[in-house]
């Protein structure tokens, strides 16, 4: 399986980028994983807040392909332990699943085009966060996930 984690809208912070960076090193040596920055047009900034939804969401479909499994970051998303998480993974990856994709939305969330294409929602928390925090939190956790799985001494109980 791949995993390919899209984003809409660049970070320049780059504390973030540094540990972001870390983590997909160390993602690196579990599975195959990829991440891709998606920039909406930026003459949209004048425009209402569902038709940014709205313009954002196509940029994201077309980043789809048909035969993805689409998981999107939402804070409302359903909630699970690290552990419960790192089981979810396990079960797309018994699957069969070629590749499975998970979306942090931009600074409104998601279009309801883009809700109705995916397969299941993650919540990280009830609160919200950044979607450039959101990057690293979600990051870890993957990698967190693989550990679990591979009986590895990073998570503790
Ligand atoms: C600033 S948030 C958008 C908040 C917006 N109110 C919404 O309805 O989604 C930007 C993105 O970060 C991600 N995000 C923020 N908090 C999250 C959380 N607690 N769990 C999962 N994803 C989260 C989501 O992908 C969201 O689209």
């Amino acid at each position: 399986m791949k995993i390919k984690l899209l984003m809409v809208g660049k970070t320049d912070h780059k504390g973030l980028q540094s540990m972001i960076q870390e983590y997909r090193k160390r993602l690196g040596h579990y599975i195959r994983f990829e991440q891709e920055v998606l920039q909406p047009p930026k003459n949209t900034r004048n425009r209402s807040i569902p038709e940014q939804k709205q313009i954002e969401g196509e940029v994201i479909l077309k980043a789809v392909s048909d035969s993805d499994s689409v998981i999107l970051l939402d804070e409302q998303g359903k909630g699970y332990s690290s552990v419960e998480f790192a089981g979810e993974l396990q079960k797309y990856m018994n699957a069969g699943t070629r590749q499975l994709v998970f979306i942090i939305g931009g600074p409104y969330g998601f279009s309801e085009a883009v809700y109705s294409r995916a397969q299941g929602r993650i919540s990280l928390s009830s609160m919200t966060f950044s979607h450039q925090m959101v990057r690293l939190i979600f990051l870890e956790q993957l990698y967190r996930a693989f550990t679990i799985l591979r009986n590895e001494s990073y998570h503790h109980q």
